[in-house]
């Protein structure tokens, strides 16, 4: 039987969302791995003024295809891209590149989609339910399409506590919801959403859900797999440790904690905190393209490709390991000494946010008024506090993913596979992957200088001697209120002083004596 790389030797490969995180490593992980791959179809398009073309040739000089340019420098000649809009009527793919795609494509992964979670319903319908559907109906009039790899999220059914490798039914048939929305107008919508959505946080995995059954319903012939990650952190060890270039899930709370801003968080420490590194999910999702294709299994196969279940690390762990890797490898500029705690508790959290977020940054922007500029600390944490507080969901409890199908794929690779498309998270090593991926934070999200690092340890230690000189001026300024008003603070503190004397006395005398 064919290997991961011979499978995908001489096939033309279309991805949809090749822009993003993960697509852009899974990219480059096919270019690498699997070279001689035929031809890889990106659906593009243009943004923020640029046109797609320049968007790609812009992405392939990005750091994360240093390897592949090494190996080949000529890899982008097997890069295609396709003018697309997934959110339009035939996701916007002109006729002939609809002749092209459909004459010549032999695997489909689909990784487009909008992941966040403020998403106004109608938008997150039509990107991640619509553009699916008609992903699909394109798929079927591919004349040599082996496999269909549509990418979920573990959190489709977070309104579950144990979560199997199974397609849901939907919280509604998504056909209807369509129809709804379609004539409805966008403010009724928004009232409408939260009952609609009923016990799942976000539209996110609401539309995520829907997705699911959606590819189910629409199966027909085609060979279909469906890769579920929980929540997708840095890279692990391809193509190098640490690899992240967002601020989704935690990464923008880890860069928030090193940056000394976020103090405070609500998070149950002794729940599992799912992360997986996206090389993993990469991985993972290569393999079952070549299962999907070669095995064909009567079922389409969903996979819950998590961590929880086999190497399970806590957020109160990630908590201790991302302080302490921030404090040996600081960021720039930090506001503060990073010294972030989390708690289940709303109380103590509230307490903390007061005292550790809102005060402080009342405090700088006073500062900065005073000094004839800008106030913006407060703007900075009322977005930090929106971000925290979709977050918080996920990191105050925790869910049990079946994941027999992971275990079953990795089984069926060859030793060489296993090593080459490594998704064998038992060798996960938390410790060492927190510390890559806060350096990644710093590298490649920041594009700070890891050669600044004795400055950023230099500006640590001024931020503390400042906190040390503050904290005392603080103490001796309440206590000197205290005495001027109350005469049992007076009386204290003449004890205090009386009894200091009469130890510095005796201590004196007992050393004249000794000498
Ligand atoms: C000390 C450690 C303690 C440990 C505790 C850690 C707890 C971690 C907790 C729980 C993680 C769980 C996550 C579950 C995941 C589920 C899995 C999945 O299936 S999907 C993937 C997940 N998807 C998202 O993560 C989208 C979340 N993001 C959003 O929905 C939006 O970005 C939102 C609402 C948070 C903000 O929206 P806006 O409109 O205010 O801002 P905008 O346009 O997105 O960004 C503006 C600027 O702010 C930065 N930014 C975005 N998110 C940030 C963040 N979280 N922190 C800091 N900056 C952030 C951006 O890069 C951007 O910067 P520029 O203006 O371009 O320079
Ligand atoms: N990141 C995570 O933690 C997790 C992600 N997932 C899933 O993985 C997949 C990839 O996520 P991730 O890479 O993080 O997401 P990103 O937001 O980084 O990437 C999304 C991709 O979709 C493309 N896209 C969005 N809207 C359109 C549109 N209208 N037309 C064409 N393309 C569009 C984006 O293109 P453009 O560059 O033009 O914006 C981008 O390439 C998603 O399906 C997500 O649900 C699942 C679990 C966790």
């Amino acid at each position: 039987m064919a290997s991961i790389a011979e499978y995908y030797a001489g096939k033309n490969v279309l991805i949809t969302g090749g822009t993003g995180f993960m697509g852009k490593v899974l990219v480059e992980k096919l270019l690498r791995s699997c070279p001689e791959v035929k031809a890889l179809f990106l659906l593009v398009r243009p943004k923020a003024g640029q046109s797609m073309q320049q968007r790609v040739s812009d992405m392939m000089k990005c750091k994360l295809f240093d390897r592949v340019r090494e190996d080949n420098p000529d890899f982008h000649q097997k890069i295609v891209a396709v003018s697309s809009e997934l959110t339009q009527p035939g996701l916007a793919i002109s006729p002939e590149d609809v002749e092209r795609l459909n004459a010549c494509v032999n695997i489909v992964f689909h990784c487009a989609a909008t992941i966040r979670f403020d998403e106004p319903l109608k938008h997150a319908l039509q990107l991640n339910v619509l553009a699916t559907q008609q992903l699909l109906g394109l798929a079927h009039q591919m004349q040599h399409l082996e496999a269909f790899i549509h990418i979920s999220t573990a959190y489709a059914n977070c309104n579950r506590k144990y979560i199997d490798e199974v397609i849901y039914p939907p919280p509604v048939e998504p056909k209807k919801l369509i129809e709804l929305l379609e004539w409805m107008d966008d403010g009724i919508v928004r009232d409408i959403t939260p009952r609609l959505i009923g016990d799942r946080p976000n539209t996110y995995t609401y539309t995520k859900a829907l997705a699911e059954y959606v590819v189910q319903q629409e199966q027909g012939k085609l060979n279909i797999g469906i890769v579920r990650p929980s929540i997708v952190g840095a890279s692990w060890q391809e193509p190098f440790p640490g690899w992240i270039d967002n601020f989704n899930g935690p990464s923008g709370v880890f860069i928030a904690a090193g940056k000394g801003i976020l103090r405070t968080m609500r998070a149950n420490n002794d729940a599992v905190a799912d992360l997986i590194p996206v090389d993993v999910v990469i991985n993972l999702t290569l393999a079952a393209g070549w299962h999907t294709a070669v095995h064909r299994p009567k079922t389409s196969l969903v996979y819950n490709c998590t961590t929880g279940g086999i190497n399970p690390f806590r957020w109160g762990e990630i908590e201790h390991h991302v302080m302490s890797s921030f404090k040996r490898n600081p960021l720039d500029q930090a506001f503060r000494r990073p010294n972030a705690n989390i708690t289940s508790n709303y109380l103590i959290n509230q307490y903390w946010v007061l005292v550790s977020h809102k005060f402080p940054a009342l405090l700088y922007d006073l500062f900065l008024r005073l000094t004839g500029q800008k106030p913006q600390m407060m703007r900075i944490f009322n977005r930090l506090h929106k971000a925290i507080n979709l977050l918080e969901y996920f990191s105050r409890q925790d869910w049990e993913w079946n994941s027999e199908n992971m275990n079953m794929l990795m089984n069926q690779l060859t030793p060489e596979d296993r090593k080459t498309f490594n998704f064998d998270v038992r060798q996960l090593n938390w410790p060492e992957y927190i510390e890559n991926y806060c350096i990644g934070t710093k590298k490649y999200v920041l594009n700070e200088d890891m050669s600044d690092i004795p400055a950023a340890r230099q500006h640590l230690r001024k931020l503390r001697n400042i906190r040390y000189t503050f904290n005392t001026l603080l103490v001796v300024f309440i206590w000197r209120v205290f005495i001027a008003r109350s005469q049992m603070a007076r009386n204290i503190w003449y004890f205090v002083v009386s009894l200091c004397f009469k130890f510095l006395s005796y201590f004196r005398a007992s050393s004249t004596l000794t000498n």
